[in-house]
């Protein structure tokens, strides 16, 4: 696994091998040995799936709170996607920052994203399939998100918006004096 630290604090590009033969090819995706610190001392809990039939479906931008804040790996298995998160770490020296990059079904790379930040993506595709490793338990409680045109965050999305749900159509906007949240 090649590990590719990001702009943001504590996030990293994952990229895996595929090994092909004659029958096709097989991957090592995750190893718990491989990352080490990137874990900060985490381990997965809980595996998620998504399907997005649409092209220019935004899904988030979803965090948790504390004691449930979350580290995600994230993968797109088929299609493509714009994937990005939103650092809202209190006192992180990216604070507010967003970076993003491009997941498909073809290339194994995966998003490792820590606690603290907000995720989402927009499909570029039709028939887009996500999948999430989570350290934490969905814990709807302390479910935060950031509004998908949030001022204060400004993500660029690249490509109009078709599908998005009545819930994060009305995900509240971060207040002028929002400073952060802590972990
Ligand atoms: C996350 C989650 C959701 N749910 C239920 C809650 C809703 O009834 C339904 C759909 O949930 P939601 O609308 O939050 O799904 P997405 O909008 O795709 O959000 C997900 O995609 C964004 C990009 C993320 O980063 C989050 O991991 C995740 O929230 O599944 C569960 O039962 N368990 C879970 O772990």
């Amino acid at each position: 696994m090649l590990i590719t630290p990001l702009p943001i604090a504590g996030a990293a590009l994952l990229t895996t091998e595929r090994r092909g033969d004659t029958r096709g090819s097989f991957g090592r995706w995750y190893g718990e040995d491989e990352l080490g610190d990137w874990l900060g001392g985490q381990h997965i809990v809980q595996i998620n799936h998504s399907f997005s039939a649409r092209q220019g479906t935004v899904r988030g931008l979803h965090f948790q709170h504390a004691p449930q804040a979350e580290l995600k790996i994230v993968r797109c298995l088929s299609g493509q996607v714009w994937d990005v998160f939103l650092d809202l770490r209190h006192g992180s020296p990216t604070f507010m920052q967003w970076h993003a990059e491009w997941l498909d079904g073809q290339h194994d790379r995966a998003l490792l994203i820590p606690p603290g930040c907000a995720h989402g993506f927009q499909t570029q595709s039709d028939a887009v399939q996500m999948l999430y490793l989570h350290t934490a338990f969905y814990t709807p409680e302390l479910e935060g998100a950031v509004r998908y045109n949030d001022p204060r965050a400004a993500i660029a999305w690249p490509l109009p918006i078709t599908e998005l749900s009545a819930r994060d159509q009305a995900n509240p906007l971060l207040s002028p004096d929002f400073d952060g949240i802590t972990l």
